[in-house]
């Protein structure tokens, strides 16, 4: 069993502590927090061993009434690897620390790309993370363009991606983000960072992006066009799409017309904290004119780049090839085709 640790349970952390208990090759050694709140009793009452971050917040745990096992440092020792999923910039410190007690780790997409030997997306790149110490896992949109991108890529070619990416103004427990009542160009330069990010991935990529940010915290929406270097029917691509296990290609008869139904969609299904870990793919959308693809996905941020987090581990300790990393985690959190029903995107609502 790998001991993985998780400095930084928050939105990221937390879920990512979750997807590893529940792979049967992986277990949790221990996780970190800052300040003794309820996500640190959570965590406890999840069962994870906890850990502060410092000794001076070690105080605070007690006084608060939460026994803690120590601090970052001791739970790098009990970890085969550790997932810093601290905020942006604070993981490229603790890089020093995790080096020092020769511990490989994994980062997350704020972290600048020269934080790691590697960026990762399980679809696109499995193969660069092996054996790899340290490895970053792209943002959440860097992740859902990788996606997409690469059946593409490998199936029709692609001569040049334009991408519009509508971002969410914060997560739920964001209340300080907004905007409350605007709509921002965000970045305002383009193309935004988003572009130079998927090519972290696909390094010979042309690719367009540009940010906005809107009053929304369920997900992020993509504007898509790709220029492909064949000329494919729409529907021989929503087939291609469709055979992806973290493509969800949203069926017209399924009456999903929004973010928020798709978020319900998966509180439904039982998913825990209602997480959407697929891109969602509008089936409705995709469109081929000539050599140009068209759609419209929606990604959910704080959850699509959860199993990507449990594949880069498998990748860095050979654990299994792609393919078996991607379905081994899938069967654990439930993200299987059969097991969630989802509809037949082909079908149309009037059929
Ligand atoms: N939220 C999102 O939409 C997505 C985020 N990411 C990436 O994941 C990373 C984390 O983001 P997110 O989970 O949203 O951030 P959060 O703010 O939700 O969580 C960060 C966690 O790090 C902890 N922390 C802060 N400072 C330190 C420190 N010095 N030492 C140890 N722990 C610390 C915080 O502890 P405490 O709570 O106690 O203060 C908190 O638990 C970022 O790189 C982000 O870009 C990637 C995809 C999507
Ligand atoms: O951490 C994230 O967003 P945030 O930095 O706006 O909180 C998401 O990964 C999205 O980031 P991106 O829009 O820079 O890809």
């Amino acid at each position: 069993m790998l001991q993985v640790g998780v400095n930084g349970y928050g939105t990221i952390g937390k879920r990512v502590a979750d997807a590893v208990r529940a792979q049967p090759d992986m277990t949790i050694a221990g996780v970190t927090k800052t300040s003794p709140d309820f996500a640190a009793e959570g965590a406890r009452t999840a069962g994870y061993p906890l850990y502060a971050c410092d000794e001076e917040s070690v105080d605070e745990f007690h006084a608060a009434g939460l026994a803690v096992d120590g601090t970052v440092g001791d739970m790098v020792d009990a970890s085969d690897v550790v997932v810093d999923a601290t905020p942006g910039g604070v993981g490229a410190e603790y890089r020093p620390l995790y080096e020092a007690r020769d511990t490989p780790a994994v980062f997350q997409g704020a972290e600048a790309p020269d934080v790691a030997e590697t960026s990762f997306n399980a679809r696109a790149n499995f193969d660069d993370a092996r054996d790899a110490d340290y490895v970053r896992v792209v943002s959440c949109n860097t992740t859902g363009l990788s996606r997409l991108l690469a059946p593409l890529a490998e199936t029709y070619g692609i001569e040049k991606v334009r991408t519009t990416l509508v971002r969410r103004g914060g997560d739920p427990t964001q209340s300080d983000r907004g905007p409350i009542n605007d709509i921002l160009p965000d970045p305002v330069e383009v193309p935004s960072h988003h572009g130079p990010d998927v090519q972290t991935i696909f390094p010979d990529l042309s690719i367009d992006t540009l940010g906005l940010t809107v009053p929304a915290t369920l997900m992020h929406l993509h504007s898509v066009n790709v220029t492909l270097e064949s000329t494919p029917d729409s529907r021989d691509v929503c087939d291609l799409l469709d055979a992806e296990s973290r493509l969800f290609v949203v069926p017209e008869r399924s009456g999903i017309g929004s973010c928020g139904q798709l978020r319900e969609y998966a509180r439904d299904a039982g998913r825990p904290r209602g997480d959407v870990w697929e891109n969602c793919v509008w089936g409705e959308s995709i469109t081929v004119e000539e050599r140009d693809f068209y759609c419209f996905q929606a990604i959910h941020q704080e959850a699509d780049v959860v199993p990507e987090n449990v594949d880069a581990l498998r990748a860095m300790f050979d654990m299994a090839d792609a393919e078996e990393s991607v379905a081994r985690t899938n069967a654990a959190l439930g993200l299987e085709r059969d097991g969630d029903a989802r509809p037949d995107p082909r079908v149309a609502a009037d059929d």
